[in-house]
């Protein structure tokens, strides 16, 4: 097993793709993806709350997941862990494949998307709500991207590695109203998820993989469910399955049994058992199938269009995931699959102070699996950084331990280790006239740098230590730039982050700010807003 594990780390790690650091862009995506929890977590990964929990309210019957499931598509629930959410099926639901407009873009962000039938309930806003209070959404990771790490977050905590591509763009305007509803005929759906870009098959196991969790609220749907007078359950919410708090196949085993009080199945209003239509069209075989990967404890979903039993079958987060999350709008090109690198630096920064140069940073050190080393340090290896200067010097640290995080459902985790030895969030100094051309690391030995490129911070141009409320920008003499300007992220009238640029003066008369820099100027008159 242990063998395996190895194995399947290795070509997990090095899988086609990998980026050459630095890059802005797949940095961001790379650490939103890899760095789930424990040190320098994306603050997204919060959110994991236990299933049963309700963040909106006291309320019993009901589950924040489900709300994330309808509008990120599945929560999943591992042994001890919480909410675990995957695709928007609501807003990608919204896709044509046909003029290639809609997809997973954060349209269901818009109150007018949010106020159709077709989106009925509130569990739409709570999602939006939780993803603008928590998630990370700047220049390089969209509200759509958030919302696919949601989804990704969620299957990787349940099961299989999921790949990730980044680079939503966020809808402008609403999309067009598209998304099923369980009055709507059998003919109806199957057309509706081939706009999607679905087959009949592939419909059975996403509706299937959907309900796993959650249910019907009277509340919204009083034609399919009555009040039920049950105090367990407040909020009147006939469940899909028995497990409704759990991401199990037993939807489509109460199904197969006859045993399922599904209100989708056996609901009292036969218009709107849009799941029985949907699970029997094609003669149960998509929804058997679901049942013996169950009972064979295979842990893959319930999808479609692969045989009973069939040992071909593709990975079960192909259907009920990835293309899920990968259905954009055609307009959209999504990076390449993001690859975690195995050595990676970390919030990497300089600053000028006086004749010295502030080298802030952490490096992020190899995805180890957990049941080899279980989440400890080994406090006899040893990490330590080298670099090469502008004036032929070459420099080395040892580093300092700094903390320990995870991924995938904490299957793997990754050792943290600052810049400085003794404080590890603090900064190294070096030598501001020799600067820094290229770091690498040595971790037990080896040497890791990239195949020879090494890690190029750039020492070019840099803010001093500050004096008041900024530093000022300094440039490295000799670089002799054409043109240096701040970058500030703008947020637009409908919560898109775009960027302006803001053009640093030249000096007239250089003003030496040391033997190696030359001070810039610059007005900068909102003293809240961030520069890159
Ligand atoms: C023909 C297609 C579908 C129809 C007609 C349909 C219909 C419904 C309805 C009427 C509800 C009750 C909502 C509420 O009470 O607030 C519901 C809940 C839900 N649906 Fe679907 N659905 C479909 C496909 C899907 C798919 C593909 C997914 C996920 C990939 C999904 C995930 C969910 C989840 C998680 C819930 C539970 C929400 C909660 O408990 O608050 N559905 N669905």
């Amino acid at each position: 097993m242990l063998v395996r594990l190895e194995a399947f780390i290795v070509s997990f790690i090095a899988v086609a793709n990998a980026y050459i650091w630095p890059s802005l862009q797949l940095d961001a995506l790379e650490a939103a993806r890899f760095d789930q929890q424990g040190f320098n977590a994306n603050f997204l990964t919060g959110f994991i709350q236990p299933c049963d929990t309700f963040q909106f309210g006291s309320d019993t019957g009901r589950a924040n997941a489900a709300d994330w499931i309808r509008t990120i598509g599945f929560c999943l629930v591992f042994p001890h862990w919480g909410y675990l959410f995957t695709k928007a099926y609501h807003d990608m639901a919204t896709h044509n494949s046909t003029d290639g407009t809609g997809g997973l873009d954060a349209s269901i962000r818009f109150a007018e998307e949010q106020v159709r039938a077709e989106n009925a309930g509130d569990g739409f806003d709570n999602t939006m709500t939780l993803i603008f209070l928590l998630a990370i959404v700047n220049r390089y990771i969209s509200i759509a991207d958030n919302i696919a790490l949601a989804a990704l977050i969620a299957i990787e905590n349940w099961g299989p590695e999921i790949a990730f591509r980044g680079g939503r763009a966020d809808a402008a305007v609403p999309n067009a109203p598209s998304v099923p509803e369980s009055q709507q005929d059998l003919a109806s759906h199957i057309a509706s998820f081939a706009r999607q870009g679905f087959t009949q098959e592939e419909m059975i196991g996403l509706v299937a993989c959907g309900h796993t969790f959650g249910g019907v609220q009277h509340d919204f749907f009083p034609d399919i469910v009555n009040v039920l007078n049950d105090t367990s359950d407040t909020e009147d919410v006939a469940h899909f399955a028995t497990t409704f708090v759990t991401f199990d196949n037993n939807v489509a085993l109460e199904y197969i049994s006859g045993t399922t009080q599904n209100p989708l199945v056996v609901g009292f209003n036969n218009t709107t058992n849009s799941n029985k239509r949907i699970f029997g069209s094609n003669g149960n075989a998509t929804m058997l199938s679901c049942v013996f990967q169950f009972v064979e404890r295979i842990p893959h979903r319930c999808h479609a269009g692969s045989p009973i039993r069939s040992t071909s079958m593709p990975p079960p987060a192909q259907i009920c995931s990835a293309r899920m999350l990968d259905t954009v709008p055609n307009n959209v090109t999504l990076t390449n699959v993001i690859t975690p690198l195995p050595v990676k630096p970390s919030n990497v920064e300089l600053i000028l102070d006086g004749n010295t140069l502030q080298l802030w940073g952490q490096v992020r050190q190899l995805l180890i699996p957990l049941s080899l080393w279980n989440m400890t340090e080994d406090p006899t290896r040893t990490v330590s950084m080298l670099w090469d200067d502008h004036i032929g010097g070459t420099g080395n640290a040892t580093l300092g331990f700094a903390g320990l995080s995870s991924f995938t459902g904490g299957k793997y985790s990754a050792v943290w280790y600052g810049f400085n030895a003794t404080s590890p969030l603090s900064f190294l100094s070096l030598d501001a006239i020799a600067g820094v051309t290229s770091l690498s690391f040595v971790v037990d030995n080896e040497l890791e740098d990239q195949d020879g490129l090494g890690f190029a911070p750039q020492d070019g141009f840099m803010f001093s230590q500050m004096s008041c409320l900024f530093g000022d920008p300094v440039v490295r003499n000799g670089v002799n730039p054409t043109r240096v300007y701040l970058e500030q992220s703008i947020t637009d009238s409908v919560q898109r982050v775009s960027v302006s640029e803001i053009d640093i003066v030249p000096p007239s008369e250089p003003i030496a700010a040391n033997a190696a820099y030359s001070l810039w100027s610059i007005n900068i008159t909102e003293a809240t807003t961030s520069y890159a």
